[in-house]
C-alpha cells in the first residue's frame, strides 16, 4: 500500500495556500536606503553592466546567472498526462523550480512557451540564454525534443539538459545496476523491454545500450506495439535506432521471458499476465507519472520474486528524475560548464548507485519509519537523503572538469563538499526529523477542541499522515457539521469523537479531579461541571488516564487559560518545573527561545532552571546547546536592576556543573552574530548562541511575535517541557498546519521531562 493517500482537494488546497503557487522571488540585498537604491539601480548597476560588456565571463560574478536555471516547456508531454499544454504544465514547472531550490540550492524560475513549433521553441529558449546558467528542458513530447534539445546544445553556450530524456535515464540506470546486481544477472545477458519510445524511452535504452545491454536482447514498444525492422507505422529515426530484429508483435509477446521491464509509457499498460510471463528475479521499473504502468502490489501478487520501483513518492524504490537533475545542474553549474555531457550524467549515475550500497543515516531511516538497508526495497537512495547534495555533484563536477567542459575547474575539492553541505537548510532536516520521529512514535493524540474547524482539520491530518489515531474531544454532530462544511465529510468515520456523554470514564475522571481539588475550594458540583462541560479538563483527565498519549489544546482560548485549566489536572506551574520553550527557524537558522509560556517574571534559580530545560530539548532536536542569557546590557554594562537576574544565572550553572555551553548576561546581537560577540573573547560561547534565556515571558513574547509578524519566521512552540505528559499549546492565531506541528511535536515527546 502507498504510505500516505493524498486527495484531491488537499493537492488543489496545498497550491493555493499560503499563496497561490509553489514559491515567490526574495531579495539578496538590502533594498530599504537611498544609498542601496544608488547602489543596486541607477547609478551604480551602470558599473557592473561596463564590466561584463567588457568580459562576458563577468557575468557569474555580477549576476544570479551561475545559479539561476530556467525550467522550459511547452506542455506537450506533462508527466504520462499527455499534452495539457503551456498553461496546464505550470504546477509541473513550478514544482521542478521548487525541487532544485529544495534539493540543491540552485535558483530556479519556470517557463511555459505556447507553441509546439520547435523552431519558434528553439528561438524562444535561444533568445534567453543570456539570462541563466543553465536550461532544464521539461515534459516536450518526442520526437521534438530530439530536435529542440539538439539544436539548443549546439547554439547555447550554457548546459541544456532535457530532464525527462537524460534525467530519467541517468536514476534508470542507477536503479538498475542495483538491480541486477541483486538479482544477480548480467546486463548483458538481459532480456531488457521497453515500453514507451518517447523522451524517456529514448534516452534510457541509449543509455542502457551504452552500459552493455546487447541490441538484440532489447524489444521497444510503443502504442503500435513492438518496434521492428520493417515497420513503417508511427515510426521516426529515434525509434528505427531501435527497431529489433524479431517475429514479436505486442508488448504481451516481448514480455513473455523478459529479465528487465522499463515502463516510460502510460499508466496501466502492463497486466499481471504479463509480469506473471516474465523470467526469474524480474526487474520491474514502471516509471510512468503519476500512476505506473503496473502498481507494485499488482506485480507482487504474481510475482513475489520480483524488484519493483515506480516513479513515485509514496512506494519504496523511487526511479525518478528528482534524484538527478538538481545534482547535475549544482555540478554543472559550480564549475560553470558549457555543457551537460554524457560523462557528467554516467558519474552521477554511478555515484548514485554506489551511494545506495552505503550504510543509510538514521535521519533517512526515520523518515522511512525503518531501517534501509540495501535490498530489493531499497535499490536507490531515497530523494530526502541528505549526501545526495554533497556525494552527487562533486562527482559530476570531477567529470566535468576531466572532460574539459568547466570553464571555471574547482581547485579545492574537499573545500566544495563542505560548501556543499553549508548550502542545505539545517531546518528543513530538524523539521523532517520531528515528522519521523511522531510518524515512528505512532502516538494517539488527543485533540481538545473538536468543535473547532481547524484543529479538526489538524487531526484529520494527522491520522490521514500516518503518525496514529487522533481523538477529538466534541459533540458529534458538532464535528460532522464542521467536517462536511471543509469538504472531509468522509473523515467523520475516520477519527474517533469522545465526549463526557460517550466515555466510560467520566467517573473515574471526577474521583481522580475530587481527589486533586477538593481541598482547593471544589465541590462535587464544581467537580461534574469541569470534567464533563470544561474540553481542556477532559482531554486533560483523558491523558492521565492514559486514554491518549499526548493533547493538543490552545487554538480556541488564550494560553494562560488553558494553562490553568490544565494545572487542575497536571502539576505544569512554574514551580512544578514547567517552562515553555519556542523554536525560531528563519534563514537557515535555528534558536530557541525561553520561557515563553510558564515563568511571567523568573527569578535567577529559575532562569537557570530554564537554560537546562531548554537545554534538553535542544538536544532532543538535535543540537549541541549554546545557551545565553539576554539582556539589553552586556556582561556588566550597563549596570542595572533589571539585568542583573540575567548577569547571576550562569554562576548557577557553573556550580552545577552543566555539560553544555552557556554564558551572560549580553544582548541579542552579541549572542546571535560571531562577530560582534568577538569583541567580547572572554566570552565562553564557541559560537552564536541557539538558546536565548530571556528575562521574562512579555519580552519572550514581543521577541517570537515581532520575528513571526516582521521577518516572518517558521516559529515551532511553545513546546510545554518539564511536565510529566506531552502537552501542547497552540495559539489562537494557529492554522491547521500549526496545529499538526503541534501535535507532532507532542507525539515526539520532546518536552517530556
Ligand atoms: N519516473 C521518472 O522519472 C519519469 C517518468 N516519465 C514518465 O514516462 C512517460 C513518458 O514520458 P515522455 O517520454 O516524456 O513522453 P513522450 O510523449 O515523449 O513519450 C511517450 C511514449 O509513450 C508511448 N505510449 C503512450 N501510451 C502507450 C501505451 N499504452 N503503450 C505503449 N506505449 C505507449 C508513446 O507511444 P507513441 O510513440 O506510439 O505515441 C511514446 O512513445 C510519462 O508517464 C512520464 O510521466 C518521464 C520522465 C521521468
Ligand atoms: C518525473 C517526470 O519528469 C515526469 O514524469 O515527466
Ligand atoms: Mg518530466
Amino acid at each position: 500500500m502507498p504510505k500516505a493517500k493524498i486527495t484531491d482537494a488537499e493537492a488543489l488546497a496545498f497550491h493555493i495556500d499560503p499563496t497561490p503557487g509553489k514559491f515567490e522571488i526574495t531579495p539578496s540585498v538590502p533594498m530599504t536606503t537611498q544609498r542601496d537604491l544608488s547602489l543596486a539601480y541607477s547609478p551604480g548597476v551602470a558599473v557592473p553592466c561596463e564590466a561584463i560588456a567588457e568580459n562576458p565571463q563577468t557575468a557569474y560574478d555580477y549576476t544570479n546567472k551561475g545559479n539561476l536555471v530556467a525550467v522550459i516547456s511547452n506542455g506537450t508531454a506533462v508527466l504520462g498526462l499527455g499534452n495539457l499544454g503551456a498553461l496546464a504544465s505550470k504546477p509541473v514547472m513550478e514544482g521542478k523550480a521548487v525541487l532544485f531550490k529544495r534539493f540543491a540550492d540552485v535558483n530556479s524560475i519556470d517557463i511555459e512557451l505556447d507553441t509546439e513549433d520547435p523552431e519558434a521553441f528553439i528561438s524562444a529558449v535561444k533568445l534567453m540564454g543570456p539570462t541563466f546558467g543553465g536550461i532544464n528542458l521539461e515534459d516536450i513530447k518526442a520526437p521534438e525534443c530530439f530536435i529542440i534539445e539538439q539544436r539548443l546544445k549546439e547554439e547555447m553556450d550554457i548546459p541544456v539538459f532535457h530532464d525527462d530524456q537524460h534525467g530519467t535515464a541517468v536514476i534508470c540506470a542507477a536503479g538498475l545496476l542495483n538491480a541486477l546486481h541483486l538479482s544477480g544477472k548480467k546486463i548483458e545477458d538481459c532480456r531488457i523491454v521497453l515500453n514507451g519510445a518517447g523522451a524517456a524511452g529514448i534516452a534510457c535504452i541509449e543509455l542502457i545500450k551504452s552500459m552493455g545491454a546487447q541490441h538484440d536482447n532489447c524489444i521497444v514498444c510503443d502504442t503500435k506495439g513492438v518496434i521492428y525492422q520493417g515497420r513503417t507505422e508511427g515510426m521516426n529515426q529515434w525509434k528505427s535506432a531501435h527497431a529489433a530484429n524479431t517475429e514479436l508483435r505486442t508488448l504481451e509477446e516481448a514480455m513473455d521471458g523478459a529479465d528487465v521491464f522499463l515502463g516510460v509509457s502510460v499508466k496501466g499498460a502492463v497486466t499481471q499476465d504479463m509480469v506473471a510471463s516474465m523470467a526469474d528475479n524480474p526487474v520491474i521499473f514502471a516509471m510512468a507519472n503519476p500512476d505506473p504502468e503496473i502498481t507494485p502490489e499488482e506485480a507482487h501478487e504474481v510475482r513475489n520474486d520480483a524488484i519493483v520501483a515506480t516513479g513515485r513518492s509514496d512506494y519504496p524504490n523511487q526511479v525518478n528524475n528528482v534524484l538527478g537533475f538538481p545534482y547535475l545542474f549544482r555540478g554543472a553549474l559550480d564549475i560553470n560548464a558549457r555543457a551537460i555531457n554524457d560523462e557528467m550524467k554516467i558519474a552521477c549515475a554511478q555515484a548514485l548507485a554506489e551511494l545506495a550500497r552505503e550504510d543509510v543515516p538514521d535521519e533517512v531511516a526515520m523518515a522511512y519509519g525503518k531501517k534501509l538497508t540495501f535490498g530489493r526495497d531499497y535499490i536507490i537512495p531515497t530523494p530526502f537523503d541528505p549526501r545526495l547534495i554533497h556525494v552527487i555533484p562533486p562527482a559530476v563536477a570531477r567529470a566535468g572538469m576531466d572532460t574539459g567542459v568547466a570553464r571555471r575547474p574547482i581547485i579545492d575539492m574537499d573545500g566544495y563538499e563542505q560548501s556543499l553541505k553549508a548550502r542545505m537548510d539545517p531546518t528543513a532536516s530538524i523539521l523532517r526529523g520531528i515528522t519521523a520521529r511522531a510518524r515512528k512514535n505512532q502516538a494517539t493524540m488527543i485533540f481538545a477542541e473538536g468543535d473547532n474547524s481547524q484543529v479538526l482539520r489538524a487531526a484529520v491530518q494527522y491520522q490521514r499522515n500516518g503518525y496514529g489515531q487522533a481523538l477529538v474531544v466534541g459533540r458529534e454532530e458538532d464535528v460532522k457539521a464542521k467536517l462536511t462544511a471543509d469538504g472531509l465529510g468522509d473523515a467523520v468515520r475516520e477519527l474517533r469523537i469522545v465526549n463526557a456523554a460517550n466515555t466510560e470514564h467520566l467517573e473515574t475522571y471526577k474521583d481522580f479531579l475530587y481527589e486533586r481539588l477538593q481541598r482547593q475550594g471544589f465541590d462535587h458540583h464544581d467537580i461534574h461541571r469541569l470534567a464533563a462541560r470544561d474540553r481542556h479538563v477532559f482531554a486533560s483527565l483523558m491523558l492521565a488516564h492514559g486514554h491518549g498519549d499526548g493533547l493538543i489544546t490552545g487554538a480556541t482560548r488564550k494560553s494562560a487559560y488553558v494553562l490553568d485549566r490544565i494545572n487542575h489536572v497536571f502539576d505544569a506551574r512554574a514551580s512544578d518545573g514547567a517552562v515553555g520553550v519556542t523554536a525560531i527557524l528563519h534563514k537557515g537558522r535555528i534558536v530557541l527561545m525561553a520561557d515563553t509560556l510558564v515563568h511571567e517574571w523568573p527569578e535567577t534559580e529559575d532562569l537557570a532552571n530554564i537554560a537546562e530545560r531548554a537545554a534538553a530539548v535542544a538536544r532532543g532536536l538535535g543540537l549541541e546547546p549554546r545557551v545565553a542569557f539576554v539582556s539589553f546590557s552586556t556582561f556588566g554594562y550597563p549596570v542595572s536592576e533589571r539585568a542583573s537576574k540575567l548577569h547571576e544565572a550562569p554562576a548557577i550553572l557553573e556550580a552545577r556543573g552543566v555539560d553544555f555551553e552557556f554564558e551572560g548576561e549580553m544582548t541579542a546581537d552579541v549572542a546571535l552574530n560571531a562577530d560582534v560577540m568577538a569583541q567580547y573573547p572572554f566570552c565562553r560561547l564557541s559560537g552564536p548562541a541557539n538558546i536565548l534565556v530571556v528575562p521574562a515571558r512579555h519580552s519572550a513574547s514581543i521577541s517570537v511575535k515581532m520575528m513571526q509578524e516582521l521577518a516572518g519566521a517558521t516559529v515551532i512552540g511553545p513546546i510545554l517541557s518539564g511536565i510529566d505528559q506531552p502537552i501542547q499549546i497552540c495559539s489562537t492565531n494557529s492554522t491547521s498546519n500549526d496545529i499538526l506541528n503541534m501535535a507532532m511535536l507532542a507525539a515526539t515527546r520532546l518536552g517530556k521531562r
